[in-house]
């Protein structure tokens, strides 16, 4: 019985979040901080899912489950998101339609429902996901969450050989996005992006180009703690600017300068690198207070604004804020003793402190020779993936 494993990474975005959603340039990376899936085939009709980060634990039978008649442009994705089967499923899981187990197992099912093949239809499978990341944080758990969904079920039902090639991830990519729908209704595609591809980008309109000089960049997270979904946080965004397009619309070409600033910063031969990270730093604060005037940070962030300014240091939230992660730019003259107080201070808070640099590989697939059963998966220390796998290989 064939059986999987497969990894990818969140992300983290520099510059451009919210603006991305309108068709704006943003820039971002992929983190360390991974998310692991094992997929195996069963006997007996039956799929069983395990996804302790959502405190869910549910099985099927695979006959009850809606399966989609052929349709045109497979193995991609349909054009159009289907509602009626969203309907169906929401209908089918019985979860109530906004916690985060129900989004996470209807995005499944969705996949699955177009996805499952008829030999995989009468087997059924095993599936668990564990992560890394923080689930709501800014990070991508989603994203990471979608892209090993996706990658499990197209490698399972013999849609996917590896993800050696651009072709095989741009697969992947557009279900994770599909299943970013479910999970988010209108995202921009960026986080999926970066989770499949991994690596330092800038994204616009799902197009991407690479961001070489990222990768020699330091930053700290923090973690506020502070829970926030990214869908409400979006139409927040959307909210505004239906008010106010005068207003709002400015604003996010002002954001989409500052990624095309930073993407400029990194193509100048002249510039010295104490310079470039003190514009870098620049450009951090601008864009922090446009999201803020947008109406998407919050007090605990605009604390962390406030501690690491006090040490010299530029912080922005990052991803679609009202809680969740904000990114401090570490430049290289600062030393780990202000490092360790800014830690400390924020600690102080409540908040969580990981310090990270981006760039990292993508989503990988590994095909394990003896069957690991979900309990052994679920056992594991989720430190035991990270050290026992160089996902570096897979890219
Ligand atoms: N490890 C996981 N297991 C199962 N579901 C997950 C997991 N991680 C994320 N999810 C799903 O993703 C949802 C959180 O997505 P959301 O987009 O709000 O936050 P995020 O992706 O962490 O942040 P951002 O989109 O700003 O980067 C959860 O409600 C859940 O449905
Ligand atoms: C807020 C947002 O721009 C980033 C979330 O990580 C939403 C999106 O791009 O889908
Ligand atoms: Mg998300």
């Amino acid at each position: 019985m064939p059986s999987y494993f497969v990894s990818s990474p969140g992300k983290v975005i520099l510059f451009g979040e919210h603006a991305v959603v309108y068709g704006k340039v943003a820039t971002a990376g992929s983190l360390g901080l991974r998310s692991y899936s094992l997929i195996q085939n069963r006997t007996d009709g039956i799929v069983e899912v395990s996804l302790p980060d959502v405190q869910l634990a549910r099985s099927w039978q695979m006959k009850d489950i809606p399966r989609q008649a052929p349709w045109e442009g497979f193995p991609y994705p349909p054009a159009t998101m289907n509602t009626e089967l969203l309907a169906q499923l929401t209908a089918f899981v019985d979860l109530g339609t906004q916690t985060n187990r129900s989004q996470a197992a209807i995005a499944l099912l969705y996949l699955h429902s177009y996805l499952t093949k008829d030999d995989i239809a009468a087997q059924g499978y095993d599936f668990s996901v564990r992560s890394n990341l923080p689930v709501g944080a800014g990070l991508g758990s989603s994203a990471s969450y979608s892209v090993c969904v996706a990658t499990a079920l197209l490698k399972i039902n013999g849609h996917l050989t590896g993800l050696d090639t651009v072709t095989q991830r741009d697969l992947v990519n557009q279900w994770a996005f599909q299943a970013e729908k479910v999970i988010h209704g209108n995202p921009s595609g960026i986080d999926n992006t970066v989770s499949t591809f991994g690596g330092a980008v800038a994204f616009k309109k799902g197009a991407i180009e690479p961001l070489p000089g990222f990768q020699s960049l330091r930053f700290l997270l923090t973690n506020t703690r502070v829970p926030r979904e990214t869908q409400v946080q979006v139409a927040n965004v959307r909210k505004l600017r239906e008010k106010f397009p005068a207003i709002v619309d400015p604003m996010l070409d002002a954001i989409q300068e500052i990624s095309t600033s930073c993407k400029n910063l990194f193509s100048q031969e002249n510039l010295d690198r104490a310079q470039l990270l003190s514009q870098f730093g620049e450009l951090v604060d601008v864009n922090h207070g446009l999201l803020a005037a947008l109406g998407v940070s919050h007090p605990s962030l605009e604390k962390v604004r406030e501690i690491s300014s006090k040490l010299g240091l530029k912080s922005k939230l990052t991803g679609a804020g009202g809680g969740g992660c904000a990114l401090t730019l570490i430049r290289d003259d600062v030393t780990p003793e202000t490092v360790a107080v800014v830690k400390q201070l924020l600690e102080a808070e409540g908040f969580y402190c990981m310090e990270t640099s981006v760039g990292g590989p993508g989503a990988g697939i590994l095909t394990l020779t003896e069957a690991t059963s979900i309990p052994e998966f679920l056992a594991h220390d989720k430190a035991y993936f990270d050290a026992t796998q160089n996902w570096a290989y897979f890219v």
